[in-house]
């Protein structure tokens, strides 16, 4: 059945991904986005002109924090399913501007909750991020682990996210999915992001920073693997007292239609064997400038995938090979048209 989304961060990297798979699944999609200059506009402008081309798109330029842009976007459009992707993002620029992640990722958030207070989608879904279990110890990462020590104020605020969703969700009824998400990669990537920032250097032949001595990992996952995560997802609307699976698998909350979900594999990669594919796939060795850790960055991280399979039968598996692949054809397409 044909759905109306709404799509925060529309402009943005996943924002983008998403509703080209909901437009390509034939449902309508109503985006907002601010266009910020956090990188590169010319970027989120390509990627809205892609978007601009299907009938059934239609977005507001606006920030979540201005009622009128809100508004705008909202009313007389009767959307079905929220997905806020809209945010601050990046770990390491939290401690250069502190003041931003506070304004996009906790105040316009709670534009989202009152706005969804008044309108009552079907099912609202936020983006959270793996950084919220911070520096928790034990692996893999489960939704129902405690996540008390965030290690950045940009995780800091999407835990605090999930906190403020789940009061609305309480209060108000509205069945909420929060997440998080484990460093997402592929085609039309952020520029602050490690692979972006690999490749152009590599193509440029100059020296990458390795952050943390290489001694990192992460479980990447391909955007097209999240993308069906969260489509997926956006029929599993949580009711309240109805869990998954065997008692104490699921986040659902004990007094709201709420849940938080990871979104990814389990299976992390090293930072250097992460690096070593980018040389496979570009054909280059990469100089390489080892770095102490990044103040904000954590050690590792690692999905634990069973909620994620419990809830919709499947998770992200695309190989990081061909997923690095895809980023490096599209980087050049991209590089030839500017
Ligand atoms: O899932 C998340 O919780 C987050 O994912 C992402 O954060 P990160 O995991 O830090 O991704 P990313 O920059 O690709 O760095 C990957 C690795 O390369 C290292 N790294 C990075 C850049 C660089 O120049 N050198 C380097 O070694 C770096 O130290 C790290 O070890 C999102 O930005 C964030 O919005 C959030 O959603």
């Amino acid at each position: 059945m044909a759905l109306k989304y709404f799509v925060t961060g529309v402009a943005g990297f996943i924002g983008f991904h998403l509703a080209c798979r909901l437009l390509a699944d034939g449902h309508v999609v109503r985006g907002l986005d601010a266009v910020t200059e956090y990188y590169d506009p010319a970027l989120k402008e390509a990627r809205l002109a892609v978007l601009d081309q299907h009938p059934n798109f239609s977005w507001v330029r606006g920030r979540l924090e201005d009622p009128a842009a809100m508004a705008e976007a909202l009313d007389g459009h009767d959307l079905d399913v929220w997905v806020h992707l809209a945010a601050q993002a990046g770990v390491r620029y939290s401690l250069e501007n502190p003041e931003s992640y506070i304004s996009a990722n906790l105040v316009g958030t709670q534009a989202i909750l009152e706005a969804a207070r008044a309108r009552s989608p079907r099912h609202l879904m936020i983006a959270s991020t793996s950084s919220v279990y911070g520096g928790n110890q034990k692996v893999p990462f489960s939704e129902t682990d405690p996540a008390h020590f965030p290690v950045s104020l940009y995780a800091a605020t999407k835990k605090s996210g999930e906190a403020l969703s789940h009061s609305y969700a309480h209060l108000f009824d509205i069945p909420t999915t929060c997440f998080r998400f484990f460093t997402v990669y592929g085609p039309w990537g952020r520029p602050d992001m490690a692979l972006f920032k690999f490749v152009e250097r590599i193509e440029r032949d100059e020296p990458i920073d390795v952050y943390g001595e290489g001694r990192m990992s992460r479980d990447f996952t391909y955007v097209d693997d999240l993308v069906e995560g969260i489509v997926d997802l956006a029929s599993c609307v949580p009711e309240s007292g109805k869990p998954v699976g065997p008692e104490g698998l699921d986040s659902l909350s004990p007094v709201a239609p709420w849940r938080v979900v990871n979104i990814a594999g389990g299976s992390p990669t090293g930072l250097m064997a992460f690096i070593e594919a980018v040389e496979r796939v570009t054909g280059k060795v990469a100089r390489k400038n080892m770095l102490p850790m990044q103040p904000g960055d954590v050690a590792m991280t690692m999905a634990d995938p069973t909620l994620l399979r419990e809830l919709v039968g499947a998770v992200p598996e695309t190989s990081l090979e061909d997923g690095v692949r895809a980023f490096v054809e599209w980087y050049a397409d991209y590089r030839r048209s500017r």
